[in-house]
């Protein structure tokens, strides 16, 4: 058996996806609305990573969940829509523009009453969380923010996970500029010190996965 990953050519992408259950239309409309924003909509993740987080909010029981980076919202959705009514998704941004239609998918999808938009740096949020004493509590968190905040929102969520609770990184392989010593910026530096500390982090059992832009999963002991 090979130990390396199978490259996906754009032919079997589009195999995976017809193989996987269909998106959901209101997930569906919010890729299409999302598209009209531009390149930036390259910031939204894929929907077959999608449904691997819902999976996740299944495995778990969701109940409390922690989003750091909430955009047009189709990740907050998606995880809505996989909790039960009662659960809480709290999702963090800064960007009143980009979170309306967030807001609007969330109307859409029905799941309203279990999400809390949270205007503001996502540390604030953190720390106000863990003064308010939800440390130890969370069911399960996703960072996909400001790359240069990733070591602290790890952190972070090393203190609201409750035990067994697990944390999803984003964007952990950055366009594979992780690997290219020609690139030194901030953000990459970023990442590969995060990436360089979670498989030695005695907190966690942690995998890092070639979804998307990659996606690191790390189980709170
Ligand atoms: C990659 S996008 C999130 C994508 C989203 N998870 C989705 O599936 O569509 C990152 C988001 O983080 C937000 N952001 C950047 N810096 C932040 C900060 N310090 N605190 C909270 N949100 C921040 C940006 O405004 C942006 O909407």
């Amino acid at each position: 058996m090979s130990s390396r990953a199978i490259g996906l050519s754009p032919e079997l992408y589009d195999y995976v996806r017809a193989c996987m259950p269909p998106e959901h239309p209101v997930l569906a409309w919010l890729r299409e609305e999302t598209a009209k924003l531009g390149g930036i909509s390259r910031m939204q993740i894929g929907s077959d990573q999608g449904q691997l987080m819902q999976i996740f909010v299944r495995m778990l029981g969701a109940r409390k969940v922690l989003e750091i980076g909430c955009f047009t919202g189709y990740s907050s959705t998606a995880m809505a829509l996989a909790m039960a009514p009662g659960g809480l998704l709290i999702t963090c941004d800064v960007s009143e523009q980009h979170t309306k239609l967030a807001r609007e998918a969330w109307a859409r999808a029905g799941v309203a009453d279990r999400v809390s938009l949270r205007l503001a740096p996502a540390l604030e949020t953190c720390d106000a969380l863990i003064a308010a004493g939800e440390s130890g509590t969370l069911d399960l968190a996703f960072i996909d923010a400001d790359k240069r905040n990733y070591e602290a929102y790890w952190e972070r969520c090393m203190t609201l996970l409750r035990p067994g609770g697990v944390v999803l990184v984003d964007n952990v392989l950055w366009g594979g500029s992780v690997i290219d010593p020609s690139i030194d910026d901030e953000d990459t530096r970023a990442i590969r010190r995060l990436n360089g500390k979670v498989g030695r982090d005695p907190r966690v059992a942690s995998a890092m996965i070639g979804i998307g832009d990659g996606l690191t999963i790390a189980v709170r002991s």
